[in-house]
Protein backbone atom coordinates (compact mmCIF):
# COMPACT_ATOMS: atom_id res chain seq x y z
CA UNK A 1 0.00 0.00 0.00
CA UNK A 2 1.67 3.54 -0.93
CA UNK A 3 1.83 5.50 1.85
CA UNK A 4 4.52 8.56 1.35
CA UNK A 5 5.07 9.83 -2.73
CA UNK A 6 8.51 11.21 -3.26
CA UNK A 7 8.54 13.26 -6.02
CA UNK A 8 11.11 14.53 -8.72
CA UNK A 9 10.57 18.32 -9.88
CA UNK A 10 12.44 19.13 -13.04
CA UNK A 11 10.12 17.25 -16.16
CA UNK A 12 7.58 15.72 -13.57
CA UNK A 13 6.14 18.66 -11.10
CA UNK A 14 7.82 21.32 -13.38
CA UNK A 15 8.72 22.01 -16.66
CA UNK A 16 12.19 21.13 -18.55
CA UNK A 17 12.34 25.36 -20.18
CA UNK A 18 11.34 26.45 -17.28
CA UNK A 19 14.73 25.44 -15.22
CA UNK A 20 16.26 25.60 -18.73
CA UNK A 21 15.07 28.25 -20.32
CA UNK A 22 14.39 30.58 -17.19
CA UNK A 23 16.53 29.59 -14.02
CA UNK A 24 19.62 27.92 -15.08
CA UNK A 25 20.13 31.46 -17.77
CA UNK A 26 19.42 33.27 -14.62
CA UNK A 27 22.14 31.86 -12.72
CA UNK A 28 24.54 31.90 -15.63
CA UNK A 29 23.98 36.03 -15.63
CA UNK A 30 23.98 36.70 -12.41
CA UNK A 31 26.46 34.18 -10.82
CA UNK A 32 29.92 36.27 -10.95
CA UNK A 33 28.07 39.28 -9.63
CA UNK A 34 26.66 37.08 -6.65
CA UNK A 35 30.02 35.47 -6.00
CA UNK A 36 32.00 38.68 -5.80
CA UNK A 37 29.02 40.36 -3.46
CA UNK A 38 28.92 37.24 -0.78
CA UNK A 39 32.76 36.38 -0.89
CA UNK A 40 33.13 36.58 2.37
CA UNK A 41 29.92 35.12 3.45
CA UNK A 42 31.20 31.21 4.99
CA UNK A 43 28.06 29.34 3.02
CA UNK A 44 29.30 31.04 -0.56
CA UNK A 45 33.29 30.50 0.42
CA UNK A 46 32.42 26.96 1.96
CA UNK A 47 30.97 26.30 -1.94
CA UNK A 48 34.04 27.52 -3.60
CA UNK A 49 36.04 25.75 -1.95
CA UNK A 50 34.33 22.37 -3.20
CA UNK A 51 34.35 23.33 -6.05
CA UNK A 52 37.98 24.14 -5.92
CA UNK A 53 38.16 20.54 -4.39
CA UNK A 54 36.54 18.76 -6.85
CA UNK A 55 37.67 20.83 -9.92
CA UNK A 56 41.34 20.80 -8.79
CA UNK A 57 41.70 24.71 -8.92
CA UNK A 58 43.11 27.00 -6.62
CA UNK A 59 40.80 28.19 -3.90
CA UNK A 60 41.95 31.48 -4.00
CA UNK A 61 41.80 32.00 -7.73
CA UNK A 62 37.99 33.58 -7.93
CA UNK A 63 38.13 33.87 -11.41
CA UNK A 64 38.89 30.56 -12.08
CA UNK A 65 36.21 29.15 -9.75
CA UNK A 66 33.48 31.24 -11.33
CA UNK A 67 34.03 30.24 -15.11
CA UNK A 68 34.41 26.47 -13.40
CA UNK A 69 30.73 27.05 -12.10
CA UNK A 70 29.85 29.08 -15.29
CA UNK A 71 30.81 25.72 -17.43
CA UNK A 72 29.44 23.90 -15.06
CA UNK A 73 25.18 25.24 -15.87
CA UNK A 74 25.97 25.19 -19.63
CA UNK A 75 26.87 21.20 -18.69
CA UNK A 76 23.92 20.78 -16.75
CA UNK A 77 26.15 19.23 -14.59
CA UNK A 78 24.19 18.24 -10.89
CA UNK A 79 27.30 19.34 -8.80
CA UNK A 80 26.84 19.68 -5.58
CA UNK A 81 28.22 23.11 -5.28
CA UNK A 82 27.19 24.77 -8.10
CA UNK A 83 23.59 23.33 -7.09
CA UNK A 84 23.93 25.12 -3.58
CA UNK A 85 25.50 28.43 -4.99
CA UNK A 86 22.30 28.52 -7.66
CA UNK A 87 19.61 28.23 -4.82
CA UNK A 88 21.28 31.18 -3.12
CA UNK A 89 21.50 33.14 -5.80
CA UNK A 90 17.41 32.60 -7.51
CA UNK A 91 16.25 33.69 -3.79
CA UNK A 92 16.65 36.91 -5.24
CA UNK A 93 14.79 36.70 -9.10
CA UNK A 94 11.99 34.68 -6.95
CA UNK A 95 11.59 37.54 -4.31
CA UNK A 96 12.14 40.37 -7.34
CA UNK A 97 9.32 38.92 -9.04
CA UNK A 98 11.71 38.18 -11.74
CA UNK A 99 10.11 34.54 -12.42
CA UNK A 100 7.93 32.25 -10.43
CA UNK A 101 8.38 29.11 -10.11
CA UNK A 102 6.64 26.68 -12.67
CA UNK A 103 4.13 23.85 -11.60
CA UNK A 104 1.67 21.79 -13.89
CA UNK A 105 -1.55 22.66 -12.87
CA UNK A 106 -2.03 18.62 -12.38
CA UNK A 107 0.91 18.57 -10.11
CA UNK A 108 -0.53 20.87 -7.90
CA UNK A 109 -4.38 19.40 -8.22
CA UNK A 110 -2.76 15.74 -7.36
CA UNK A 111 -0.47 16.72 -5.17
CA UNK A 112 -3.24 18.87 -2.85
CA UNK A 113 -5.16 16.03 -3.19
CA UNK A 114 -2.60 13.27 -2.09
CA UNK A 115 -2.37 15.23 0.77
CA UNK A 116 -6.19 15.36 1.65
CA UNK A 117 -6.24 11.94 1.36
CA UNK A 118 -3.55 11.31 4.14
CA UNK A 119 -0.93 10.46 2.03
CA UNK A 120 2.43 11.92 2.71
CA UNK A 121 4.73 14.16 0.16
CA UNK A 122 8.33 14.64 -0.34
CA UNK A 123 10.52 16.00 -3.42
CA UNK A 124 14.11 14.59 -4.43
CA UNK A 125 15.28 16.56 -6.69
CA UNK A 126 19.15 17.67 -7.92
CA UNK A 127 18.69 20.65 -6.89
CA UNK A 128 19.39 22.15 -3.35
CA UNK A 129 16.64 22.04 -0.92
CA UNK A 130 16.48 25.95 -0.70
CA UNK A 131 16.50 25.76 -4.21
CA UNK A 132 13.41 23.62 -4.04
CA UNK A 133 11.42 25.36 -1.32
CA UNK A 134 11.55 28.47 -3.70
CA UNK A 135 10.23 26.90 -6.30
CA UNK A 136 7.75 25.52 -4.27
CA UNK A 137 7.01 28.51 -2.07
CA UNK A 138 7.11 31.22 -4.73
CA UNK A 139 5.26 28.86 -7.46
CA UNK A 140 2.90 29.41 -10.00
CA UNK A 141 0.04 28.04 -7.89
CA UNK A 142 1.32 30.03 -4.53
CA UNK A 143 2.84 28.65 -1.72
CA UNK A 144 2.98 24.85 -1.52
CA UNK A 145 5.86 24.10 0.87
CA UNK A 146 3.04 22.93 3.53
CA UNK A 147 2.27 20.10 1.13
CA UNK A 148 6.18 18.74 1.69
CA UNK A 149 7.57 16.88 5.16
CA UNK A 150 11.04 16.82 3.48
CA UNK A 151 13.11 17.93 0.78
CA UNK A 152 15.56 15.65 -0.02
CA UNK A 153 18.43 17.11 -2.28
CA UNK A 154 22.14 15.45 -3.47
CA UNK A 155 23.53 15.26 0.11
CA UNK A 156 21.27 12.14 0.64
CA UNK A 157 23.20 10.81 -2.69
CA UNK A 158 22.85 11.18 -6.38
CA UNK A 159 19.49 10.41 -8.04
CA UNK A 160 21.32 7.30 -9.88
CA UNK A 161 22.37 5.71 -7.30
CA UNK A 162 20.38 2.92 -5.72
CA UNK A 163 21.64 3.67 -2.09
CA UNK A 164 20.10 6.91 -2.19
CA UNK A 165 16.34 5.63 -2.41
CA UNK A 166 17.49 3.18 0.57
CA UNK A 167 18.48 5.87 2.64
CA UNK A 168 15.75 7.94 2.00
CA UNK A 169 13.40 4.98 2.86
CA UNK A 170 14.86 4.91 6.27
CA UNK A 171 15.29 8.50 6.83
CA UNK A 172 10.91 8.17 6.30
CA UNK A 173 10.94 5.30 8.33
CA UNK A 174 8.88 3.60 5.91
CA UNK A 175 9.47 0.07 4.26
CA UNK A 176 10.48 0.70 0.11
CA UNK A 177 7.32 -1.53 -0.81
CA UNK A 178 4.98 1.81 0.74
CA UNK A 179 7.22 4.12 -1.19
CA UNK A 180 5.77 5.52 -4.73
CA UNK A 181 8.57 7.34 -6.60
CA UNK A 182 7.91 9.95 -9.51
CA UNK A 183 10.01 11.24 -12.44
CA UNK A 184 10.87 11.31 -15.97
CA UNK A 185 14.61 9.80 -15.86
CA UNK A 186 14.48 6.18 -16.55
CA UNK A 187 18.15 6.19 -14.57
CA UNK A 188 16.78 7.48 -11.49
CA UNK A 189 12.97 4.91 -11.45
CA UNK A 190 15.40 2.28 -11.92
CA UNK A 191 17.52 3.14 -9.05
CA UNK A 192 14.70 3.52 -7.14
CA UNK A 193 13.36 0.38 -8.21
CA UNK A 194 16.57 -1.62 -7.24
CA UNK A 195 16.12 -0.02 -3.97
CA UNK A 196 12.22 -1.58 -3.64
CA UNK A 197 10.52 1.76 -4.37
CA UNK A 198 7.54 1.39 -6.58
CA UNK A 199 7.73 3.83 -9.74
CA UNK A 200 6.07 5.41 -11.83
CA UNK A 201 7.67 7.24 -15.04
CA UNK A 202 5.86 10.78 -16.34
CA UNK A 203 6.56 11.15 -19.80
CA UNK A 204 5.05 14.91 -20.55
CA UNK A 205 6.05 15.31 -23.68
CA UNK A 206 6.29 13.04 -27.08
CA UNK A 207 5.94 9.52 -28.07
CA UNK A 208 5.31 6.91 -25.00
CA UNK A 209 8.29 3.78 -24.26
CA UNK A 210 7.78 1.22 -26.37
CA UNK A 211 8.23 -1.56 -24.00
CA UNK A 212 8.37 1.06 -20.96
CA UNK A 213 10.57 -1.11 -17.67
CA UNK A 214 8.34 0.99 -15.73
CA UNK A 215 4.53 2.35 -14.96
CA UNK A 216 3.79 5.19 -17.69
CA UNK A 217 1.92 9.00 -17.07
CA UNK A 218 1.22 11.75 -19.12
CA UNK A 219 0.71 13.41 -16.38
CA UNK A 220 -0.32 13.61 -12.50
CA UNK A 221 -3.85 12.16 -13.15
CA UNK A 222 -2.80 8.84 -14.56
CA UNK A 223 -0.53 8.21 -11.73
CA UNK A 224 -2.07 5.19 -10.30
CA UNK A 225 -1.31 4.25 -6.23
CA UNK A 226 -2.82 1.09 -6.24
CA UNK A 227 0.03 -0.87 -7.14
C1 LIG B 1 14.55 22.52 -7.87
S1 LIG B 1 15.74 23.60 -8.37
C2 LIG B 1 15.74 23.72 -10.10
C3 LIG B 1 16.08 22.51 -10.79
C4 LIG B 1 17.53 22.15 -10.77
O1 LIG B 1 18.40 22.92 -10.47
C5 LIG B 1 17.84 20.80 -11.11
O2 LIG B 1 19.01 20.45 -11.18
C6 LIG B 1 16.73 19.85 -11.38
O3 LIG B 1 17.05 18.59 -11.04
P1 LIG B 1 15.96 17.43 -10.92
O4 LIG B 1 16.65 16.42 -10.08
O5 LIG B 1 14.73 17.99 -10.28
O6 LIG B 1 15.71 16.91 -12.29
MG1 LIG C 1 13.59 15.15 -13.62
Amino acid sequence: MIRAIVTDIEGTTSSLRFVHEVLFPYSARHLEEFVLQHLREPAVREQLHETARLAELDPEDTPALIAQLLRWIAEDRKSPPLKLLQGMLWERGYREGAFQGHLYEDAAQLLRQWQRQGLRLYVYSSGSEQAQKLLFGYSSHGDLTPLFSVYFDTRVGAKREVASYRRIAQELGEAPGNILFLSDVKEELDAARAAGLHTTWLVREGALPAQPLHPVARDFHEVRLDA
